[in-house]
């Protein structure tokens, strides 16, 4: 792979498999070693280590110890499962494929459902796709982080979805395989099994599945896999779990997480719909062929390093100086802004004003279950028209703007946003995609770019395997590669990240409250008591816990936190210095970025 011998060797790149680094933590929430010094790199190291962070999805399985995208065992399992999806889509008055996932994996639950819906509909055949994403649809634009502790909420909104249906293929999506709402479903599913064929994707080894007692709940997460992996033996469920390496920030899935997630999904329900509407068998060769075109969506997107770069100090210039960054988009492009804006909140502790997507055409563009929720509120206000009455005014140079498009399809829209926003900001820039080739003169494209400070075009090779649907789902994945790194960009370069942990982060739901208690005995090497302690006294905001306070459950202390704000710092002033809760306030009030504020203690 392009850029392997920059500054690490491959040793490096394959460090985390060995089994004492960080023992203790499945893959998803380890520490990737190629990222330890993110959070002092330039803009332009900070894309290349994102590059080889996403260059791990495809690495080689090396021995028996994890399983890779590319394994025998995960091509096989596609295979079966497209197999089913084929049944289904044969079937589609009886029968459908539903997805479900928390945050981000049900955002992507929603962009791919939607997708193949859209491709059965230009067939003139019944959609099959349905989607499940935990806390609603206002979900897929904002962060609803409790929703995904609660299995009795996953089986309701399944039982709902699937009404009337005699045959079900569920796809249950948790990264970690970890959270409870998608165990639930799965229980429930293999307690149906006249009905429901389970399908589990996530990214760790089964034995790795999060073992904690779920409240009012029998089984766990782990025990629920087990389960699994028994009928599995006779393809009465699929279990699709390769390890595709830590995340860049750890335990942020929706990096590799969810960029893993679309390409699985993607490569069997298209082999699926290619055997049913082509008469193309699904085969090995042709799963693994089509995974490997996937493989070179990375480097055709990573080739364009220099533009990336340019993108994300842009983006970071504007954070820095509490302005912001906006994706303006067109197609299924502008919900990858939508998804990825959507997850500075919970990721970041941004505010949604901070950075925020907008789609051309708004919610009739986005045809989610719900329809329309701007009377949600203003961050629910997504189209190209709420930008133009509510943000265009108040636009400044400081501000980055982001625009997503294809070429040509979007060009005549694209150039008359680019002028309306061109006399606000010079700070205009474009990311596009262009099949090779396709040297048709455009007029507009060339005004686009005369008003663009930077234009990323982003070329695809016209390959034989390369079907217009392949391609464009190749665009989308390059798309959230370069907005993926933008936004993580962006924050590393305004101070959020330390080393390659993000210190503020939310503490709504039960994994989050896990992750803060290890990271804070990580950074203040205390006990494990003694954080915890300091944690919920950054949570309640107290000198000295009551009675109360300490013998809750986590769901409560979670639901408290949900007001509560730089939690994780305060517990770690603290804990770092013995101050009283006042004290560890206002010197965070004095230095808001988290890294400096602790720095001095941890040098
Ligand atoms: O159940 P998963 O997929 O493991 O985790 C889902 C989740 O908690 O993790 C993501 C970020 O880490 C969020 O998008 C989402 O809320």
């Amino acid at each position: 792979m392009a850029g392997l011998d920059w500054t690490y060797g491959v040793s490096t790149l394959r460090q985390w498999e060995s089994a004492d680094y960080e023992p203790s933590l499945p893959v998803s929430e380890k520490s990737n070693p190629l990222t330890r010094d993110i959070d002092q790199a330039s803009a332009y190291s900070i894309v290349k280590m994102l590059q080889l962070c996403d260059s791990q999805m495809f690495q080689e399985e090396a021995g028996t110890t994890y399983q890779r995208l590319l394994s025998d065992q995960v091509v096989k399992t596609l295979m079966e499962v497209a197999k089913r999806v084929e049944v289904i889509i044969k079937d589609p008055q009886e029968s459908c494929v539903v997805m479900s996932g928390c945050g981000t994996s049900g955002r992507l639950a929603f962009l791919i459902s939607s997708g193949f819906n859209k491709a059965l509909s230009q067939l003139n055949q019944s959609k099959v796709y349905s989607y499940i994403i935990a806390g609603g649809d206002r979900a897929l634009l904002s962060s609803q982080e409790a929703p995904e502790d609660d299995p009795r909420l996953g089986v309701l909104s399944l039982k709902k979805v699937c009404e009337g249906k005699k045959r079900v293929l569920f796809i249950g999506i948790s990264c970690g395989l970890s959270a409870p709402f998608v165990a639930g479903q799965l229980d429930f599913c293999l307690h149906h099994p006249e009905v429901y064929t389970p399908v589990l994707v996530g990214f760790n080894p089964a034995h790795q599945a999060r073992d904690e007692p779920i409240q009012d709940c029998t089984f766990t997460f782990h025990s629920v896999v087990q389960r699994m992996q028994e009928l599995a033996k006779s393809q009465k469920a699929f279990l699709i779990n390769p390890a595709v390496g830590p995340e860049a920030i750890s335990g942020s899935s929706r990096m590799k997480g969810g960029s893993a997630t679309k390409i699985l999904l993607e490569v069997a329900f298209s082999a699926a719909h290619a055997a049913t509407f082509s008469n193309t068998p699904i085969t090995y060769n042709g799963v693994l062929q089509h995974m490997k075109a996937y493989e070179r969506t990375l480097d055709v997107t990573y080739s364009q390093t220099d533009g990336i770069t340019t993108l994300v100090e842009a983006a970071g210039q504007s954070l820095r100086c509490s302005r912001h960054v906006y994706y303006l988009g067109w197609g299924s492009l502008a919900l990858l802004g939508l998804i990825d804006a959507s997850e500075c909140t919970p990721t970041f502790g941004a505010d949604y004003e901070d950075v925020r997507g907008f789609i051309s055409g708004g919610y009739r563009e986005l045809n989610n279950n719900d329809g329309p929720l701007t009377s949600l509120g203003p961050k629910f206000s997504i189209a190209h028209e709420d930008f133009l009455h509510l943000i265009l005014p108040c636009l400044t140079d400081k501000d980055t703007v982001l625009l997503i498009y294809t070429h040509p399809d979007d060009v005549t829209e694209v150039g008359n946003m680019a002028r309306r926003v061109r006399e606000k900001t010079p700070n205009l820039h474009a990311v596009y995609h262009q099949a090779d080739g396709d040297t048709a003169a455009s007029l507009q494209q060339d005004d686009i770019k005369k008003l663009c400070l930077s234009t990323l075009k982003i070329t695809w090779p016209r390959e034989a395997l390369a079907s217009g649907t392949l391609q464009h789902m190749q665009r989308e994945l390059s798309t959230k590669l370069v907005l993926n790194a933008v936004s993580t960009g962006a924050h590393v370069l305004k101070g959020k990240i330390y080393q390659n942990h993000m210190i503020d982060l939310q503490v709504t739901n039960t994994k989050l409250y896990r992750r803060a208690t290890r990271l804070l005995q990580k950074l203040s090497a205390c006990p494990e008591e003694n954080c915890e302690e300091a944690l919920l006294k950054a949570i309640y905001r107290v000198d000295m816990l009551t009675v109360e306070m300490t013998s809750s459950d986590i769901t409560t202390h979670t639901c408290f936190a949900r007001n509560s704000t730089k939690v994780v710092p305060l517990a770690l002033v603290i804990l770092l210095t013995s101050w009283s809760l006042v004290e560890a306030e206002s010197h965070l009030k004095q230095q808001p970025i988290v890294r400096e504020a602790v720095a001095q203690w941890m040098w």
